[in-house]
């Protein structure tokens, strides 16, 4: 019968014995974007676990870089292919396959899935928290148009989605000390509320049509050779290339805000670790992670073990700082470790000790020459 060719993989999980396993597809409506049966599953074929075909979005930010090099290490350089709408610098257009791949254009994406025999989709575009409140029409149009464009393509390709949220997708009536997996959600950021929306939109596409759709939130992620893109943690970042440069830096940030954070290579870990978790570990879609929270003041006594001279001055930026008292001071990740065996290797001495070391090193490179 045609419409047998219509049901999608379903039953994955516990939480997905949904009732597209019993109806056939063809009683629920077609694919999100109405695509005929055949168009479907291009890629059902191949062996998307043991050897996937990887997109990352908005790969040129902070974190994108790093996640392609440790996909590639795992499952070989040409398998991964990281986009954006910028232009890559050097080293990364010789590090491996790089394309121009616009979110907002639908066809763009679909040709690029089809072509590439994409299998697993990191979705990282996106406008983050600071950035987007100066700029809400576009935070709207990346975060939220442009993820309705990543569901819609990976369910009809059957790919395996995975979208970051963050400690933004919580708000000041949500619990902060600790805040667990789930609450209630009323943040008051485009940022935020477009994450709730991510979430919210991927779970509904996973019990719907079966999209193996997997989302972490994310802490403040701290990386020593990215920068940033305009968060509200960002500062934790900007210390460490200041006390090694400056021996001092100025936070935008007030000396007791408590945020959870994580250093890059746990982030990324985490990330690849919830993608080739088992479907049936997974008793949920949307995990909090977490590794490490700290204060202002807090990173700056670590600064100061290894920067004896480094001074730290306060210089408020009003909106960050709203937004920061709005978010959790302790995240509650016991999920993500009982389901699927999370667990963080740097608290805050490693996280110190492994920034400035890069840093430091850098600096002295730089005056060397
Ligand atoms: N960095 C963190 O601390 C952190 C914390 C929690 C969650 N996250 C999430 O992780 C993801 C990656 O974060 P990041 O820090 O690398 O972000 P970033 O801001 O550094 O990079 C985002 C990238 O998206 C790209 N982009 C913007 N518009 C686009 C479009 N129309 N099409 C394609 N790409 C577009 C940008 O060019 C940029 O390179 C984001 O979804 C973010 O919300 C990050
Ligand atoms: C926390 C995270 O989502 C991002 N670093 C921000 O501050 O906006």
């Amino acid at each position: 019968m045609p419409f047998i060719r219509m049901l999608r993989r379903v039953g994955q999980s516990p939480a997905c014995v949904c009732w597209t396993s019993a109806l056939p597809v063809r009683f629920l409506g077609t694919s999100p974007r109405q695509i005929p049966a055949d168009a479907n599953f291009h890629s059902a074929s191949f062996s998307d676990t043991d050897h996937p075909r990887v997109l990352i979005t908005g790969g040129l930010g902070q974190l994108g870089v790093g996640l392609a090099n440790l996909l590639r290490k795992r499952f070989g350089k040409d398998s991964v292919i990281l986009s954006d709408i910028k232009k890559p610098p050097d080293h990364v257009f010789h590090s491996g396959p790089f394309i121009y791949s616009d979110i907002l254009d639908y066809k763009n994406l679909r040709e690029i899935v089809v072509n590439n025999r994409i299998t697993w989709l990191f979705h990282y575009s996106a406008l983050l928290s600071a950035i987007g409140e100066a700029n809400v029409s576009l935070a709207k149009a990346v975060n939220i148009t442009g993820l309705h464009n990543i569901l819609d393509v990976a369910a009809e390709h059957n790919l395996r989605l995975f979208v970051p949220s963050t400690i933004g997708a919580f708000g000041p009536t949500s619990p902060r000390n600790p805040t667990p997996d789930l609450c209630i959600q009323r943040p008051r950021t485009i940022y935020g509320v477009s994450k709730v929306h991510a979430e919210l939109m991927g779970e509904y596409y996973h019990y719907r049509y079966g999209l193996d759709f997997r989302c972490l939130r994310y802490p403040g992620i701290i990386s020593a050779d990215s920068q940033p893109g305009g968060g509200t943690t960002d500062y934790a970042v900007q210390i460490f290339h200041d006390a090694t440069k400056h021996g001092k830096f100025e936070c935008n940030l007030e000396a007791h805000t408590r945020l959870p954070m994580m250093y890059i290579d746990d982030c990324l870990r985490a990330t690849l670790e919830v993608m080739e978790a088992p479907a049936e570990s997974l008793s949920m879609r949307t995990y909090n992670v977490s590794a490490m929270s700290f204060t202002p003041e807090e990173l700056a006594q670590e600064v100061l073990k290894h920067v004896p001279e480094f001074q730290i001055t306060y210089n408020v930026d009003a909106i960050r700082q709203a937004i920061a008292d709005s978010w959790p001071m302790n995240f509650d990740d016991s999920n993500a470790r009982k389901d699927w065996g999370w667990k963080h290797d740097f608290d805050l001495p490693e996280l110190v000790t492994t920034m400035l070391n890069f840093h430091g090193s850098e600096t002295r490179v730089a005056q060397a020459n």
